[in-house]
């Protein structure tokens, strides 16, 4: 270990791993190790660079003597995202994605290219806009429903949800038809009966395999064999419970497939997309179909694999970073109106959003919509920090301050070089990088969705913000989620008032956030007790 620091050569910090940060065991263990407010604990954000004077630590893993770099730096991120070659992805720590196979987000060089290229032409224009309407249709039965609710409750002061339910139920709604065309409605998707042949409704599989994925990797094969012959008190419920989701999924999986070969094949286009939708499936199915010298250009497990990994990622992230913005607009009024006032300037009185509006026309219009979204995965991202084996020698350049001064005064910070030897991981630590007040200014914690918006005089800061990370590795689908959800957003805000639940109102701002804003690590990060309550405007 002693040699591992000499070869960090003058980075202070200095801190023992006890365990790999990436790896399953440290996001179970998350809420406990490291204990809340310590080095590398999922929620210590930019206090440890503070304390150091550096925005880049280092530290050692004590079972293998490896060198981690984590760093809060935009020029030093920047230069990690921009060389591919050098800094790779952590391939290992996605295995846990592997359950039916390799995927784009599971995988490196050719594999991943071949990957990256059959799904990249899915996420055009053509499709944002497709997005759109759908989210309006959902967006339709989803305030049917909560109009519903609302006349029944005899309390005139709304009714109180919690936000990430009716999130998961609207995003999954969404990528399940603009990407696999498979379009169902809000009350089928409610309904808590399987259809035939299955045991599982779809909605229900998939949410359970995703509670249960981390539970599936801890345990030993071994233990679920015996698990399945003696019966082990709880284990063998919650195995047999991850067997019935991870098998129902994979069905419904199969069925999504068989539909879009037979269409594919009698050239009518795949599954409900009327020939001109479900881009995604259709070019993953198509790819499974086309010879590419010896092999398909996507095996079987591939196919499966790459649906279920988008199925997951198409829903998870933007259902809970519209949780946490939900939650924020409750909280911070001021911020819920300038909403409310664009969104009228875009769809006046008397008009109806839900039945004229167009991706073309209106998208570009909500520009403080998008700032409050983006502000939101400033203060929520939901993938908190990126590792980056690294394969070359490098450096970096960061910055270096005496943590006693006011450091974020111009000529109190020094730039050096830090050299980062072949070998060693860096760590992208983006919930450190957006809390970083040498790129924010002082106020980081407040909620500001200014930030996020150009005047003349000031252009916000790109590289300081990395929710969807950057560079050939970014996410794939991030113009599909800001379509998304700057429609949720704005047009929840255009019918309904969003208000902090009723037993809250006699606290104050910081127990609100404490109690509404919690959050737990997951294969994102997952808010535990996002609840707010909802009353129509116009009522
Ligand atoms: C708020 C919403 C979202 C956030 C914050 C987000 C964030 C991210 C981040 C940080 C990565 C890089 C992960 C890594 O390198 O380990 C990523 C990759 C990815 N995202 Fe997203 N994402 C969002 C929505 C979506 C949506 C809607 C889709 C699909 C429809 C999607 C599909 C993917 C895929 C397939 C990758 C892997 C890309 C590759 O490795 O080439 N994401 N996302």
């Amino acid at each position: 270990i002693r040699k591992a620091f000499r070869n960090a050569g003058d980075c202070p910090g200095r801190h023992v791993l006890w365990l790999d940060p990436f790896r399953n065991l440290a996001i179970v263990l998350a809420q406990t190790y490291p204990r809340p407010g310590s080095f590398a604990n999922w929620g210590v954000k930019f206090a440890p660079y503070a304390q150091t004077g550096s925005t880049c630590i280092a530290s050692v893993l004590f079972l293998s003597s490896r060198l981690y770099f984590w760093i809060s730096d935009a020029d030093a991120i920047k230069t990690v995202t921009s060389d591919r070659l050098t800094f790779q992805k952590d391939i290992p720590a996605y295995e846990i994605l592997n359950i039916y196979g390799e995927n784009l987000v599971s995988t490196e060089h050719a594999d991943w290219k071949r990957h990256r290229g059959v799904s990249k032409a899915a996420f055009s224009e053509a499709n944002n806009a497709l997005v759109w309407t759908e989210t309006l249709r959902v967006l339709t039965e989803w305030f049917g429903t909560l109009d519903e609710s609302l006349s029944k409750t005899p309390n005139k002061d709304g009714l109180t949800i919690k936000v990430v339910d009716h999130m998961v139920q609207a995003t999954l709604l969404v990528i399940s038809t603009a990407g696999f065309g498979r379009r169902v409605s809000w009350t089928e998707d409610s309904s808590t009966q399987p259809p035939q042949g299955h045991t599982l409704t779809f909605r229900s599989s998939l949410t359970s395999t995703l509670h249960n994925l981390f539970f599936k990797i801890l345990t030993p094969d071994w233990l679920c064999d015996l698990s399945s012959s003696i019966y082990i008190p709880y284990l063998s419920r919650r195995l047999a419970e991850t067997k019935e989701a991870f098998s129902g999924l994979r069905l419904y999986i199969h069925e999504i497939i068989s539909v879009a070969r037979v269409g594919v094949l009698d050239g009518k286009g795949v599954a409900g997309d009327g020939g001109g939708g479900a881009a995604l499936l259709r070019n993953l199915v198509e790819a499974n179909m086309t010879q590419d010298g010896e092999f398909r250009q996507l095996t079987d497990d591939e196919l499966l694999s790459n649906i279920f990994v988008f199925l997951l990622a198409g829903h998870e992230t933007s259902a809970h970073a519209l949780s946490f913005a939900i939650v924020l607009l409750a909280l911070y009024p001021e911020a819920q109106q300038k909403i409310y006032e664009e969104a009228i300037q875009v769809w006046p009185e008397g008009t109806d959003p839900l039945q004229t509006s167009t991706y073309k026309d209106d998208h570009p219009r909500l520009e403080y919509t998008l700032a409050v979204f983006h502000e939101t995965l400033r203060m929520f991202p939901s993938v908190i920090r990126l590792a980056k084996p690294v394969f070359a020698d490098s450096a970096v350049t960061v910055n270096r301050f005496n943590p006693a001064d006011d450091y974020c005064q111009e000529g109190k910070v020094e730039k050096v070089s830090v050299a980062i030897p072949k070998g060693s991981v860096v760590i992208i630590d983006v919930w450190a990088l957006h809390m970083n007040p040498l790129h924010r200014g002082p106020d980081v914690e407040e909620f500001k969705p200014e930030r996020f918006i150009d005047t003349e005089t000031y252009r916000w800061p790109r590289d300081a913000f990395l929710a969807f990370s950057a560079g050939a590795r970014g996410c794939i689908g991030k113009r599909f989620s800001l379509t998304e959800s700057i429609c949720i957003l704005a047009n929840l805000v255009r019918r309904y008032e969003i208000l902090v639940p009723e037993d809250l109102l006699e606290k104050g701002l910081e127990e609100r956030k404490r109690v509404l804003l919690s959050w737990v690590v997951g294969v994102t990060t997952t808010p535990t007790n996002a609840r707010v309550r909802v009353r129509r405007r116009d009522q």
